[in-house]
């Protein structure tokens, strides 16, 4: 990976011509960073170590502007990693805080939305733990890759909120009709090895020294297919999702209006938040 600093503008907007250029590139916007190998794999790192990838608004703009950038870039396959120990931690407390102040409303499905969106296929590789939006992010993506000793929790409940991001109409293809409503009405964090033993969709749950070798040779299998054949069924596979997360937007947003709206649920995401 080449550490030459380079404005993805610079870059030719498609990669998949015969005449693409196959240097590597990295880029960097604040919390989240983009590189891209000869082989036209693009990694997303989410590396805010003081806020555990928290979506803060300055980490989702970091974000976004990264997913800008890698479109333009349109590389064959994306992976999308966080820190060794936090995938991402979901929304931050302030942003929190605010919602239920009536401060600003709900707007948590965007970056859902532009994952689902995108035209290449995304492997999510969580080495760490992921938590309520956080774990959405995965469940946004194409393939999913866990760790047996990371944590896993749709936490939003223990807020006293109910779950927002797509989680009521996406997770259940994860892991299951059931479990997912176990896991969104207990709020609990499960290990990955827990995960793996109630036999859930997620691809792999693995020791976390083994999960960015695993998304890495799956991106490479992909990246070997024809380009235009993995748009066209990445297109065709995220129909079903978009149709999903219309209908989470339906639903989520009216209970966030409610359920944010309580009196009590400042006070229990102020004294709950596991920040
Ligand atoms: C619209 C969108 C809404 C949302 O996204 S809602 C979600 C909002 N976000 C949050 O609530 C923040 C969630 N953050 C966390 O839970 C924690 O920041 C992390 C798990 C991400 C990291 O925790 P840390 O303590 O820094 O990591 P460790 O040292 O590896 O964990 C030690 C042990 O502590 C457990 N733990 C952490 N927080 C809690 C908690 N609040 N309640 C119960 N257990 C907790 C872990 O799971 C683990 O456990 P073990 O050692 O057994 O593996």
């Amino acid at each position: 990976m080449s550490e030459e600093k380079l404005h993805p503008k610079q870059v030719e907007p498609s990669r998949h011509g015969e005449d693409a250029d196959p240097a590597s590139l990295f880029e960097q916007y604040g919390r989240v960073s983009f590189s891209l190998d000869e082989k036209e794999i693009a990694t997303i790192f989410m590396h805010d170590m003081e806020g555990q990838n928290v979506f803060s608004h300055a980490f989702v703009e970091d974000f976004l502007s990264v997913l800008d950038a890698v479109e333009e870039i349109d590389p064959r396959v994306v992976i999308l990693r966080g820190l060794t120990s936090t995938f991402s931690g979901g929304a931050d407390k302030e942003s929190l805080m605010e919602l239920a102040s009536g401060k600003i409303v709900v707007r948590d499905l965007v970056i859902s939305e532009r994952l689902i969106n995108c035209r290449f296929p995304v492997i999510s590789a969580m080495e760490g733990h992921a938590m309520g939006g956080g774990f959405v992010i995965a469940l946004c993506s194409d393939i999913i890759i866990a760790s047996r000793e990371a944590r896993y929790g749709t936490v939003f409940m223990n807020m006293g909120f109910t779950p927002g991001m797509g989680t009521t109409t996406l997770l259940q293809g994860a892991v299951g009709s059931y479990i997912a409503n176990e896991m969104m009405f207990t709020g609990r964090r499960y290990k990955g090895r827990e995960l793996a033993e109630k036999s859930t969709n997620i691809n792999y749950i693995l020791p976390k020294k083994e999960v960015l070798a695993k998304a890495a040779d799956l991106a490479l299998q992909i990246a070997e297919k024809n380009p235009k054949s993995v748009q066209l069924l990445k297109y065709s596979l995220a129909a079903p999702k978009k149709k999903l997360l219309t209908d989470a937007r339906l639903q989520e947003d009216m209970m966030h209006a409610l359920s944010f709206g309580y009196p009590e649920t400042k006070k229990i995401i102020d004294d709950l938040y596991a920040g």
